[in-house]
């Protein structure tokens, strides 16, 4: 017996009688899909056999999924995507500036083409697809596929990480707060991987959350965990008279300092070190953010976080909750099972709907809550509420 069909039994059976007449269909179908004569059929009928061709396809696509990584982060660490930007480049050009034979390089390059990075619009000629474009200007995707190698390799026996609770991961160490809960806060080298990481990425982030809230009447923006300060950087740019805050554990903060100094905000700005669960946090903003927050704690650090903003903040100020949160839409479902994963690897976090996100706000005392969709709920969705 399989191992397979040996789990199937142990598994307590439903009584199928009592289920839903939509659940017993699908268990029907499922029985169907699962036989390979009814596949065979399926494949002789041309209008079926597309669908059939199409399911296949999206198998095929998680099979692959790993090696289609690979392909993105061999082009990423080559600066095959920077190389190819604004001009196309033939197979033995882009071999001598690689350094890779010309053989071995078409393999990649071909995979390119078939995963919609790249173009071959003539024999040995290259030239960037639409995807491969929004690579090679956006430093923060770059990063992040960089980044993912961590990933791959806490995520090579996922089964086990799935069974041990702390397990020792790499991306547990390299989100140093994570590790460091609650002893003070992670020293300088130890946020700046992470930090540069969220500076470069914050782009697509502070774009999506700048187009769904309207800062222009905001007097003061407080951005909690504020990193860098690159989403308060992006907000000040596009309103000239905001005052800004940055909240962040101290060696984060001392970042900032410099960072916004450096783009000239030095004058506009109040940067504060300390513990967002513990310590008093500034109350003079009207507009308080939590961007990529949330999504990193565990649930009971959340309740603590929101509590102790609950009690900081003078009532009537704003609050807005900014992250990647599940949901229907198909951005939400790729984010929430990737970074199911990912927070599963990084030994703390979840995925939350904009509804559990309200709960928790509303439970801590905030009112009017809302939820704010964005223009890429795959980046990030809102919730808004009031002290
Ligand atoms: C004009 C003519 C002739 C034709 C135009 C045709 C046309 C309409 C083409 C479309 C072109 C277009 C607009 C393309 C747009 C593409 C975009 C916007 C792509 C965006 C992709 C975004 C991606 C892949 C985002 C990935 C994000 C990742 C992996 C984020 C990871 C985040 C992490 C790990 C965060 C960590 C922080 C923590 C720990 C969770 O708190
Ligand atoms: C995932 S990053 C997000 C940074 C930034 N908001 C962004 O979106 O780019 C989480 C931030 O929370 C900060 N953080 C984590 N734990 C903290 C704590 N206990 N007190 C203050 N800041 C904390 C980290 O230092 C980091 O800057």
């Amino acid at each position: 017996m399989s191992a397979q069909s040996a789990k199937s039994q142990i598994i307590p059976p439903v009584l199928t009688d009592s289920l839903p007449l939509a659940l017993r269909l699908r268990l029907w179908r499922n029985r169907l899909v699962a036989s390979p004569r009814f596949r065979q059929l399926i494949a002789r009928l041309p209008l079926l056999r597309s669908i059939g061709n199409r399911k296949a396809n999206d198998l095929f696509r998680l099979t692959g999924g790993f090696i289609f990584s690979q392909v993105l982060l061999a082009g990423v660490r080559l600066g095959l995507y920077e190389t190819l930007q604004g001009a196309p480049a033939t197979t033995g050009v882009l071999a001598a500036h690689l350094g890779i034979p010309e053989g071995r390089l078409r393999v990649l390059l071909r995979a390119n083409v078939c995963l919609g990075l790249l173009l071959e619009p003539a024999p040995d000629l290259w030239v960037l697809d639409d995807a491969g474009a929004v690579l090679a200007s956006d430093r923060g995707l770059g990063a992040m596929v960089l980044h993912h190698a961590m990933l791959y390799r806490d995520l090579t026996e996922p089964d086990h990480l799935l069974r041990t609770a702390g397990a020792q991961t790499e991306l547990r160490q390299y989100w140093a707060y994570v590790r460091d809960m609650g002893t003070g806060g992670p020293q300088a080298a130890e946020v700046d991987g992470y930090s540069l990481l969220m500076r470069e990425s914050q782009a697509m982030m502070a774009d999506c959350i700048l187009a769904a809230h309207d800062f222009g009447q905001t007097r003061i923006l407080l951005d909690v965990g504020g990193g860098d300060g690159a989403f308060l950087a992006a907000a000040a740019d596009r309103h000239a008279s905001l005052q800004l805050r940055l909240f962040d554990l101290p060696a984060v903060a001392d970042r900032a300092v410099c960072h916004l100094e450096s783009l000239g905000l030095g004058a506009r700005t109040r940067v504060h070190g300390g513990d967002f669960v513990r310590d008093p946090l500034p109350d003079d903003a009207d507009c308080v953010t939590l961007v990529r927050i949330l999504c990193d704690h565990d649930d009971s650090r959340v309740a603590a976080l929101l509590a102790n903003l609950h009690r900081s903040l003078r009532p009537g100020t704003t609050l807005i909750v900014a992250e990647a949160m599940d949901g229907t839409s198909e951005g939400a479902r790729l984010s929430a099972a990737y970074f199911g994963f990912y927070f599963l690897a990084m030994g703390s976090g979840r995925c939350r709907s904009a509804q559990e996100i309200a709960g928790f706000l509303s439970s801590t005392g905030f009112q009017a809550v809302r939820t704010v969709t964005t223009s890429n709920p795959l980046i990030a969705t809102l919730v808004t509420a009031r002290r």
